[in-house]
């Protein structure tokens, strides 16, 4: 078997690691605590779960993760395998959802088929696996330190020794129970065998014999009294029937005389009832004849051929029949009067109605002429008016005839003589200025030269050019003054004409009024005048109107009275269908009387007939009860005969005797049955002792059979267990010779020194070291490093042991050293490293060493460092890092 690869995920201080693992010599290495241990524990983990290893599931899930998977690759025997367990941590606790191992023939699922199987493959359980191939940290000397006792169990548990001394308890077990089960058997057999002795003394077939002789005489004696017994009980019986005969007719005599009795008053009873009925007949008959007669006068008022009740019926019919006709000729009479009645009436109004709207239509056609005159007054007075606004406009018209101006333009001419006139306006104000001004300078030009000075420029006159201008000036002011009286005159004839001008533009105006007015007056007129027209024709057709309406209110007249006359007819007609009804009528009474008469009279008949009848019908009763009587009259003769007194009285005294008979007899058989049951129990007992005895016999020779196979099987037993004892003995012996030798060429190998000879093994298993000079040595007297030297040399004994030791060469699991150089100085481990090497040598496939030692890891195929992140205190491997420097000093762990 050989590890492939190992992947890990959150196992304890791995977060994740995958290492290919391969034959030869592996070292891991690192410093203390960066998980060495730990990648070895996973590959232990993975095969034989967490108990194993003396931990619990938590423990081996990174602390503060929740989930962890292991997975290991292996080789065994030539086939592959795959192992994964995956473990959850839940609130504190953790469990294993998936364990699998992938197999040639298939996968296996869940921890217990899975360490089942893996036990079963390796052939070593994982207390096995650790004592031979899994030297745990600390447990280098466990098996020197184990008492012999211990030391035997693990050895023959590798050994597979330990299965013999477990049969050999198995076949011990056995022995001892068949033994316990023989004793009581053979107890059981004495006991019977007593029994039957006892039993055989006892003469039971003697006894037999004599009970049953005594009990057939018992068995006579009951059958003779029961045949008496039989026969007193017939005598009983016939006196009995005898008895009960007499007493039978008696009773019938008895019942035969009241009936005789009873039919006698019947008969008498019939007979009054006949006469009554017969009488009640006679009456029945008289009645009839009465009805007859009155009907035979009521038949004479109608004419009826038949006095018969069916003939008076029918004509009673058919007179219904007339009489409904009738009724509903007089309902349809009714009808037609009153229909008529109410046509007059609504003839009669419709005229009235029409006669006065013809008047109300005459109404209107007067008020049409009326209107129409009225208004052709009012337009002869229009007319006039029109005529004198007609000549007014004419008139003021003629204004414009003496002016230049032509109707119509008197607007514009007001609008230019208006701006003519401000025109002159202006120049009158420009000319009276200047006028003011001359005048001024006048004044000043003579104020001056009174002062002397010169009127131009006010320096004196004296020399002065300017004096000669005062005429000059005074000349100017009378020219403006002319210039200003020829303005004034100008403005003065304008503003006339503006006036004329304006006085046009208003006479202008009034004109087109008055044509206006003209005009609209003259539209009014012709409308009136058409209106008037209107009106009068309005008025001719109102007048046609009344006319029709008058001559349709005449025909409505004439219909009403028509109407009238029909009614009339109608209720004369109506009177005398009644007066035939009430005719009618009294007929279909006389016929009712009469039907009644002959109802009446038919049924007294039928009564009187009915009572006849029944009369009859009681006379033929009481003729067959007569009949009776005689019968039962003979019946009773005959009975007297039979009542005899000597037979009854022989009877009685039979009875009397039988009934003491029996009264006897049935102690008497009582008291011999009883002794008839008591014989038959003796005799029933004695046969039961007879079977038991034979019973007996037999199972005495059953247990006597049971008893000798139970001894054969003993013996048998007893062999088994000495040949398991014998075997174990023997392969123990073999198993030792075998180990001693190879113990010692190991340790030889380890431990070339000379002061130690040779090492023994007892058959318990008990090591003793020799010296050269012969002394014996315990080996717990041996220095820490030879312990342990030695300790690595019995393991690796025991492991070549088993490797070669069985047949078929179960492939072993690989050699795995924990820290197996803790007591070694560096000359011990060159030997360790020897050891190491040989083992390889005798054909380990595969050892993996846990190690801080150098010459260890020089002696390595191949390396694994294991190192820890300080900050993270999580672990990684790197394969193959050769160089082993930091691993530091050996420590003591
Ligand atoms: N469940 C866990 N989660 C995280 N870390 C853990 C867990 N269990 C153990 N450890 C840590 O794993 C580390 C590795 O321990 P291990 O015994 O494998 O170390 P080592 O390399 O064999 O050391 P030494 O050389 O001292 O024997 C320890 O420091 C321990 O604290
Ligand atoms: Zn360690």
């Amino acid at each position: 078997m050989k590890f492939e690869r190992v992947r890990l995920s959150n196992f304890k201080c791995f977060a994740d690691a995958d290492v290919t693992l391969d034959r030869g010599v592996t070292v891991i290495h690192g410093v203390n605590g960066s998980g060495k241990s730990s990648l070895l524990e996973a590959c232990f983990f993975a095969l034989y779960g967490a108990s194993a290893l003396d931990r619990t599931l938590e423990e081996i899930v990174t602390i503060g993760a929740d989930d962890a998977e292991i997975e290991l690759w292996f080789t065994h025997a030539g086939e592959d395998y795959h192992l994964r367990r995956r473990v959850r941590v839940s609130s504190g606790r953790a469990s294993t959802p998936d364990c699998v191992l992938e197999t040639p023939d298939g996968s296996i699922d869940g921890v217990q088929d899975v360490e089942a199987t893996v036990a079963e493959l390796l052939r070593m359980d994982a207390e096995a696996f650790v004592n031979c191939a899994y030297v745990r940290q600390g447990e280098v000397n466990k098996l020197i330190d184990a008492s012999p006792g211990d030391r035997q169990d693990m050895i023959d548990d590798l050994l597979q020794l330990g299965k013999l001394e477990e049969y050999r308890g198995r076949a011990g077990d056995a022995r001892l129970a068949v033994e316990d089960v023989l004793d009581s058997q053979r107890a059981v057999l004495e006991e019977k065998e007593r029994k039957v002795e006892e039993r055989e003394d006892r003469d039971l077939h003697a006894r037999k014999n004599a009970l049953e002789t005594e009990l057939s005489e018992v068995e006579d004696d009951i059958e003779r009294f029961e045949e008496n017994r039989e026969s007193a009980r017939r005598t009983k019986e016939s006196a009995e029937d005898t008895l009960d005969a007499y007493e039978e007719k008696r009773a019938e005599l008895d019942d035969v005389e009241e009936r005789i009795t009873d039919l006698r008053e019947k008969i008498a009873a019939t007979e009054r009832e006949r006469d009554d009925l017969e009488s009640e007949a006679r009456e029945h008959r008289e009645t009839a004849d009465e009805h007859e007669e009155t009907a035979e006068t009521l038949l004479a008022e109608v004419d009826v051929e038949d006095a018969d009740a069916d003939a008076v019926a029918a004509q009673r019919e058919e007179l219904r029949a007339e009489r409904e006709a009738l009724q509903s000729a007089v309902q349809e009479l009714g009808q037609s009067a009153s229909e008529h009645g109410t046509r007059a009436e609504s003839r009669e109004e419709e005229a009235a109605a029409l006669e006065e709207r013809a008047a109300s239509a005459r109404e209107e056609a007067d008020a049409l002429a009326e209107e129409a005159d009225e208004l052709e007054q009012e337009l002869a007075e229009d007319r006039e008016r029109l005529e004198e606004l007609e000549a007014e406009a004419a008139a003021k018209r003629a204004a414009f005839d003496d002016t230049p101006v032509a109707f119509g333009e008197a607007g514009a001419r007001r609008d230019e003589l208006k701006a003519e006139l401000a025109g002159v306006r202006e120049r009158e104000t420009a000319v009276r200025e200047e006028l003011a001004t001359a005048r001024s300078r006048v004044e000043e030009a003579k104020e001056l030269l009174d002062e002397g000075k010169c009127p131009e420029c006010g320096q004196d006159v004296e020399g002065s050019p300017h004096v000669t201008d005062l005429a000059e000036y005074e000349a100017t002011v009378a020219e403006h003054e002319a210039t200003l009286e020829s303005v004034t005159a100008e403005r003065e004839t304008v503003e006339e004409r503006l006036e004329r001008a304006e006085e046009l533009v208003s006479v202008e105006s009034e004109v087109r009024e008055l044509e206006s007015r003209v005009d609209s007056l003259g539209e009014l007129l012709d409308d009136r005048a058409e209106t008037v027209d209107e009106k009068r024709a309005e008025a001719e057709a109102r007048r046609e109107d009344a006319a029709e309406l008058d001559a349709e209110a005449e025909e409505a007249r004439e219909a009403a009275v028509d109407a009238r006359e029909h009614a009339e007819e109608a209720r004369e007609d109506l009177a005398a269908k009644n007066a035939e009804a009430s005719a009618l009528k009294a007929r279909m009474e006389t016929l009712a009387d009469l039907g009644d008469a002959l109802d009446a009279a038919e049924r007294a008949r039928e009564q009187a007939e009915r009572a006849a009848e029944r009369a009859e019908t009681l006379a033929e009763q009481n003729e067959e009860r007569r009949d009776t009587l005689a019968d039962l009259r003979e019946r009773k003769s005959k009975l007297e005969a039979e009542v005899d007194g000597d037979a009854v009285e022989n009877a009685r005294e039979n009875l009397q005797k039988a009934e003491d008979y029996l009264e006897k007899v049935g102690p008497k058989l009582d008291d011999l049955r009883e002794e008839r049951d008591a014989l038959r129990g003796q005799v029933g007992a004695v046969e039961n002792a007879i079977e038991d005895l034979e019973d007996l016999r037999e199972e005495r020779d059953e247990v006597a059979e049971r008893v000798e196979r139970l001894e054969s099987l003993h013996a048998e037993s007893q062999d088994l267990e000495s040949m398991y004892g014998d075997l174990r003995a023997e392969l123990r012996q073999r198993n030792v010779q075998k180990l001693e030798r190879l113990l010692n060429e190991t340790f030889d190998l380890v431990y070339r020194n000379d002061s130690y000879d040779r090492i023994a093994l007892s058959g318990t298993y008990e090591l003793t070291v020799y010296q050269k000079d012969g002394e014996e040595l315990n080996p717990e007297q041996l220095s820490g490093g030879e312990r342990a030297l030695f300790n690595l040399s019995l393991r690796c004994a025991v492991y070549r042991l088993l490797a070669e030791g069985i047949e078929g060469a179960a492939p072993m699991p690989p050699l795995i050293l924990d820290e197996p150089t803790v007591f070694l100085d560096s000359g011990h481990v060159g030997q360790l490293v020897e050891l190491v090497e040989s083992m390889r040598r005798v054909g380990v496939e595969q050892i993996v060493v846990v190690s801080h030692d150098q010459e260890l890891v020089g002696a390595a195929d191949d390396l694994l460092h294991v190192t820890k992140d300080s900050t993270t205190n999580r672990s990684t491997v790197e394969e193959g890092v050769g160089s082993v420097l930091d691993a530091g000093p050996a420590d003591d762990d």
